[in-house]
């Protein structure tokens, strides 16, 4: 089969199949076989297959330990730890210059610049000021001896000024709250301006004002930009009302995978997460009560 027909099945089996995210505009981001992330004799990670998609939000679900940020981190390439053993393959599908599809690793489109990381422990204890920080994203395309341009200084403060931190931007980051340096990492993230990004529990210490406005943020990302989103959340009710395609997880394993629709069944989710969930469909979306 001919990478260009592989996709068009794709497509058409992406508006057919629960297991398909919401969009018809579905194309293949990547394919996983076989990966496994061991620590010794543990096993923190077992996805015998998982296709995720492009252009799309995906959210990772799923209880405390149940492997979310070891998959993210395997997406990059990097479980960040020598103990950790990795075997198995993703394939990126990248688009060609002419548009036809061609494979990536994950550690080929770093390099390229082509994925951007927001990790749960961001390092903020660096003698910089709020908007020297988002212009970190921007360092990887700058020679040793350059220093950033006005375009991109510019954009920086406009993103800074969208994610209401202009006003801290001669402030030393050391000293931001919580919430503050939550939203400057994703600024950060968002300045790398990559066709991937990769946000891992980007609403921890967000107010719940910020947290819908990150993630309607992040749609528009995916329906204005094309960008495609992998982000790992806990809250149910934002994860059902954004996502296009959501990975549920526990015990190391895909348990489902699909729209959200198809996944977060109340009968799935209280089993997984070992509680009794509600649901309630109100004029704003469904509620997940636990
Ligand atoms: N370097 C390591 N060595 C040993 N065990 C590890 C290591 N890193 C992670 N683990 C274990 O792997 C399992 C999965 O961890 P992971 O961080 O992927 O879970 P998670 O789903 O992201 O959890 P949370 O929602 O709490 O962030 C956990 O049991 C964790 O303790």
């Amino acid at each position: 089969m001919t990478a260009d027909l592989a996709t068009s099945c794709l497509e058409r089996s992406a508006m057919s199949s629960p297991l398909a995210p919401k969009s018809s505009q579905a194309t293949e981001l990547c394919h996983i076989h076989n990966l496994q992330v061991c620590a010794g004799q543990k096993k923190l990670l077992d996805v015998p297959h998982l296709q995720l998609y492009a252009k799309q939000l995906t959210t990772f679900i799923g209880p405390n330990g149940a492997g979310k940020s070891t998959l993210l981190h395997s997406l990059l390439n990097c479980t960040g730890h020598t103990r950790l053993k990795t075997t198995g393959t993703i394939n990126y599908v990248m688009a060609n210059t002419d548009g036809s599809p061609h494979r990536n690793t994950p550690h080929s489109l770093i390099s390229q610049g082509k994925i951007a990381w927001v990790g749960q422990h961001e390092q903020f204890e660096l003698p910089l000021n709020v908007l020297q920080y988002a212009l970190l994203g921007v360092s990887p395309q700058l020679a040793w001896y350059q220093t950033p341009n006005v375009a991109q200084t510019t954009k920086a403060r406009e993103l800074l000024h969208q994610f209401e931190l202009i006003h801290l931007q001669d402030r030393r980051v050391s000293g931001l709250s919580g919430g503050e340096k939550q939203r400057l990492a994703v600024v950060r993230a968002l300045m790398q301006d990559t066709q991937i990004l990769l946000l891992d529990e980007p609403t921890n210490h967000l107010d719940i004002r910020h947290q819908r406005f990150l993630l309607q943020y992040l749609k528009e990302l995916v329906s204005t930009a094309h960008k495609t989103l992998l982000v790992v959340l806990h809250d149910l009710t934002l994860a059902y009302r954004y996502s296009d395609h959501v990975v549920l997880m526990d015990k190391s394993a895909v348990v489902a995978h699909g729209s959200p629709e198809h996944v977060m069944t109340q009968e799935r989710l209280s089993g997984v997460y070992q509680t009794p969930i509600e649901t309630y469909d109100t004029p704003n979306g469904r509620l997940f009560v636990s």
